[in-house]
């Protein structure tokens, strides 16, 4: 297993892009299951859950073709088999994303259950409901979804209890095939929900009310080709500008968007950040200054994410006064907080609230990744740690950081990976 070291050497410095958004390109892969003709698409990040989605495409018969510039023409004509098995589901929970284009294109679907994983239990309940409010006829046994449906999905009203984005997603994609109009109440606003609807649009649906909670879909009767650009990686972008605050320093990260940041810029800028924002650049300078404690709440887009907390709990470990950061969406999702205690934060966890006091100082530690921002959020604490810190089980990392330490070290990081 691969390990990270990195020296804590102060403020982070300089310029780097942001890749292709994952949570976007996840689903996007899997849309072009729903189409009949080979469908294009650009600006992939280059992650270890884009390569299991391929191997998963390919294992139901998708040939991947390598194109310019980071694209990949997937062609869904090419499916024979419309499984997804347990080894692959249980590497990346997103797998369950080809269910719903399987069952609307091909009528069937046998996808193993995700299961749980470090930050919640993570149910399918939602999207399984909303499928079967559509037409289909699903059993759960032997640990798989098995999904049938007779000609078409049909449109239905679907209102989701909880806000979903890959359940918003899994019946997006599944409408857009089905027979008559869908309406999804209570749908994800995510910017990603949007991403996958506009390149969806570009193959031939007809959706309207993306970005909104209510969005409509009128089915028709085949999806075709195209070409679709993932939009940028939000949450990498955060993790950046970020890592400048934590360091007392000032990160410049282009190729990105602001309009998708904002709860995260607008708490940047209560810790005593200045943010700049171009047309495709965001900068963050809090060079020489100490960051002030900010009290975050995650919640549904377009409040501060869940996947920014981990990094903000860095940020505050270090910050001037104390600070509360609630987790609304994921019931285990401060694994962080004991490995940063590790290295001098003082964290104390009241049910889903962490209450931070910020210190002065973190000093370098082995400590261990148990999760995606989990990772993200060592990492960044301990570019101002002093001394050296090792994170082990960087695969959680890779799932959705591409070139962590290549990226890091154009910001001045002193970081390698020690392959295991
Ligand atoms: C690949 C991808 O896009 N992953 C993102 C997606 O995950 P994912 O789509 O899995 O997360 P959800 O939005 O579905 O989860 C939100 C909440 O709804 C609950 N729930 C969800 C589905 C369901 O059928 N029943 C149910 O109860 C979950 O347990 C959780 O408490 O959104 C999360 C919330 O922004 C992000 O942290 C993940 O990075
Ligand atoms: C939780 C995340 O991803 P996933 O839903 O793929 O586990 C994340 O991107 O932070």
């Amino acid at each position: 297993m691969d390990k990270l070291i990195i020296t804590g050497n102060g403020a982070a410095d300089g310029e780097v892009w942001a890749s292709g958004a994952k949570n976007a390109a996840l689903p996007i892969l899997c849309a072009t299951l729903l189409a009949d003709e080979p469908v294009t698409i650009g600006n992939l990040p280059h992650l270890q859950d884009i390569t299991t989605t391929l191997e998963l495409l390919g294992r139901m018969g998708v040939e991947p073709v390598m194109g310019e510039r980071m694209s990949i023409q997937l062609d869904g004509a090419q499916v024979k088999d419309c499984h997804a098995p347990y080894e692959l589901v249980k590497k990346m929970r997103a797998s369950i994303l080809v269910l719903g284009p399987l069952l609307a294109h091909f009528g069937h679907a046998d996808v193993s259950l995700p299961g749980g994983c470090a930050i919640g239990s993570r149910p399918v309940d939602l999207h399984i409901r909303g499928l079967e409010a559509m037409g289909a006829v699903i059993h759960v046994e032997g640990g798989y979804i098995r999904a049938r449906v007779d000609g078409r999905l049909k449109g239905a009203t679907i209102f989701f209890d909880t806000v979903t984005v890959t359940g918003t997603e899994n019946l997006l994609m599944a409408a857009t095939l089905a027979s008559g109009t869908t309406v999804l109440e209570n749908a994800a606003r995510e910017p990603e929900v949007v991403d996958l609807a506009e390149c969806l649009i570009k193959m031939g649906a007809k959706i309207r009310g993306h970005g909104s909670d209510t969005i409509v879909i009128e089915g028709v009767e085949r999806l075709h080709g195209a070409y679709h650009d993932v939009m940028p990686d939000r949450i990498e972008t955060g993790t950046f500008l970020v890592a400048a605050a934590v360091t007392r320093g000032r990160v410049r990260v282009r190729k990105t968007r602001a309009d998708i940041l904002e709860a995260v810029l607008a708490k940047l800028e209560e810790a005593g950040g200045k943010v700049s924002v171009g047309e495709d650049w965001i900068e963050l300078d809090m060079q020489g200054r100490r960051p002030r404690a900010v009290n975050v709440r995650t919640a549904p887009y377009p409040a501060f994410p869940t996947d920014m907390q981990a990094q903000f709990v860095a940020m505050n470990a270090v910050a001037e006064g104390t600070s509360r950061v609630v987790e609304t969406i994921f019931e285990n999702r401060f694994m962080h907080v004991q490995e940063l205690n590790r290295m001098g934060a003082k964290i104390a966890l009241e049910g889903n609230t962490a209450v931070i006091e910020g210190v002065e100082r973190l000093s370098g530690a082995p400590v261990m990744a148990t999760d995606l921002r989990a990772s993200a959020s060592l990492v960044v604490a301990a570019m101002m740690a002093e001394g050296e810190t090792l994170v082990d089980r960087i695969y959680h990392i890779d799932r959705g950081y591409e070139c962590i330490e290549e990226k890091l070290q154009l910001l001045g990081a002193r970081i390698r990976r020690i392959p295991g």
